[in-house]
């Protein structure tokens, strides 16, 4: 009988994409626009001391294309805390020129593959800092929710341990090329969303971004058990530059 491999949890994760109404944004006063630039701003700068007093990550940037213009990412221990985030952000003068576009709801993920008979992962301080990660606020991100596929005989959840591991041991090999170019941070969201993961990738060099997705296209766990949702990249939005991406 395959059997599940036992995962580490970390901290949940809320990734929260709107669009801007920019029609509603023009014809806002300039004090409501300054007023909404403003309660944004001072909202990041507290998540920022959350973060700096490892409390929590957060990643804000710009998304390119139609799906959405903004992506808000964020970490926390608990649960309650994405809500009470979302919730206020949904109260802010801000989101009033805001329209949802997509989200999604998961916890930072590791599994006990690689790990080895009779070691605890969960005492390593490496894998503690993981599950609890600082989010690089690194030039790019892509963000995209994916699943295992369960079809006929090609059904991941079918397979006995000892293969999935080997597969998934192929797959950090081709991650690993990428050392230093990307940070990924995988989550799951069994139970929690539509999807079974989420993948967010950060890189300095956007470029690498389609590099590694396409490298791993050939990895036979992606090749023959990985469905993907639909993908979101951007830019880096920093505290500093949002009233010129805003400025009208
Ligand atoms: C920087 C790149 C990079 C590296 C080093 C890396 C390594 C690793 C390791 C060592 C492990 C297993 C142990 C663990 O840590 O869980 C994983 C696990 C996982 N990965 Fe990965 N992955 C990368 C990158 C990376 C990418 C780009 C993708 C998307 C796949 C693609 O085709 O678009 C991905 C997916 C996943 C998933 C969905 C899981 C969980 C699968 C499960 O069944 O549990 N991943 N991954």
């Amino acid at each position: 009988m395959p059997e599940a491999v036992e995962t580490m949890d970390g901290w949940y994760c809320l990734h929260d994409l709107r669009k801007i109404d920019w029609t509603k944004w023009k014809k806002a006063s300039e004090e409501e626009r300054k007023q909404a630039i403003d309660e944004l701003q001072s909202m990041i700068r507290e998540w920022e001391a959350v973060s700096e007093a490892r409390d929590g990550s957060h990643a804000f940037y710009s998304l390119i294309g139609q799906k959405a213009d903004i992506i808000l990412m964020i970490l926390r221990p608990t649960i309650k805390e994405l809500e009470d985030i979302e919730l206020r952000f949904n109260k802010s003068k801000f989101a009033e020129f805001t329209t949802p576009s997509y989200s999604y709801v998961s916890v930072v993920e590791l599994s006990k593959y690689m790990s080895k008979a009779g070691d605890n992962p969960e005492e390593n301080p490496g894998v503690r800092a993981r599950l609890k990660p600082k989010l690089p606020q690194w030039d790019h991100i892509c963000f995209y929710p994916m699943d295992k596929r369960r079809n006929g005989n090609d059904n991941w959840y079918m397979l006995p341990m000892d293969e999935r591991r080997q597969l998934m041991y192929e797959h950090s090999l081709t991650g690993r090329k990428y050392a230093g170019e990307i940070k990924q941070i995988i989550t799951g969201s069994m139970g929690f969303d539509d999807w079974e993961w989420s993948v967010t990738l950060f890189a300095n060099d956007v470029l690498q971004i389609k590099k590694i997705v396409y490298e791993m296209r050939f990895d036979v766990v992606t090749a023959r058990y990985g469905e993907f949702g639909p993908f979101y990249v951007g830019n880096i939005l920093q505290t500093d530059e949002i009233p010129s991406y805003l400025a009208v």
